[in-house]
């Protein structure tokens, strides 16, 4: 029966439960996905902002969905550090799992290239692909590899990296081999996270370039990078031999002032 639900129902059965049954009032929607929707709540006395994530009304009956929506609370329970929110609370809304978790208060990295223009510098490109790479050895550590590291998934607030959004993370394989790799994205070892790094220190370097010419050249030719840089950005993105680990990446970082131009 619940099959048969739009997802604009369920937004108001979500809005009346919470409004109804809990401690907290409604706000807005502020996401939609492909897998979930997530809203904007704030506690009734606190006034303390949260965000309540369910899964899609359309996925309800998929136990492969269900289960890896149960995959992901559990996954953000284990790793339970400052730049990832924690979960609070999680269960059922007729049938349809949701879990409540902190709110970032911040913008995500598309938001602040795309909507608000920011410009990033080579050095301050440099600066926040570190302070990502620290994030992320924190989780490869625990074994999980958030495969999603994309501009929507990484928040800014008060100067400081937040990760959300781990529904296509997994737990690491030890036996992967990386000339093996076809698809670096879907890897299910720290190769995914750091591609995907790759490819997110682009999207900063980008935001101060402004094409001169007609045609689309590669980004190796437009960026017109340190030589250290562009091998850096290979390296991360499999052009060039991987780096041998998470840590090794984040010591590879060049080094601003042996940049030459
Ligand atoms: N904890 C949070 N704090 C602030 N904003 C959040 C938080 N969680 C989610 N959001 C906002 O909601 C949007 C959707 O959340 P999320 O990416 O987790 O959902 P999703 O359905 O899995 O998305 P997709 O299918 O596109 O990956 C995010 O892009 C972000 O703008």
């Amino acid at each position: 029966m619940f099959d048969y639900f739009s997802e604009k129902k369920y937004d108001q059965i979500v809005k009346d439960y919470i409004n109804q049954q809990t401690a907290y009032h409604f706000i807005e929607m502020i996401g939609l996905g492909s897998y979930g929707v997530a809203y904007l709540i704030e506690d009734a006395v606190t006034r303390e902002k949260f965000v309540l994530k369910r899964m899609k009304a359309k996925h309800i009956r998929k136990e492969k969905l269900r289960n890896k929506f149960f995959q992901e609370i559990n996954m953000l329970k284990d790793i339970d550090f400052f730049n990832v929110p924690s979960v609070l609370f999680h269960g059922e809304i007729q049938k349809l799992p949701y879990y409540i978790m902190e709110y970032v208060d911040g913008q995500t990295f598309e938001q602040v290239i795309f909507k608000n223009g920011m410009r990033f510098s080579i050095e301050q490109s440099l600066q926040i692909t570190k302070k990502l790479l620290e994030i992320v050895i924190k989780f490869h550590k625990k074994g999980i590899v958030h495969r999603d590291l994309r501009i929507p998934n990484i928040l800014l607030k008060d100067n400081q990296i937040y990760i959300i959004d781990f529904g296509l993370a997994t737990y690491m394989k030890e036996d992967v081999n990386l000339k093996e790799i076809n698809n670096p994205k879907r890897a299910e070892n720290y190769i995914s996270d750091l591609y995907f790094i790759g490819h997110f220190l682009l999207f900063l370097l980008y935001s101060t370039y402004t094409p001169m010419k007609k045609k689309e050249r590669s980004w190796q030719e437009e960026l017109e990078l340190p030589p250290q840089v562009t091998e850096y950005i290979e390296r991360l993105l499999l052009i060039r031999s991987p780096f041998s680990s998470t840590e090794d990446a984040l010591v590879s970082i060049p080094l601003i002032a042996q940049l030459q131009s």
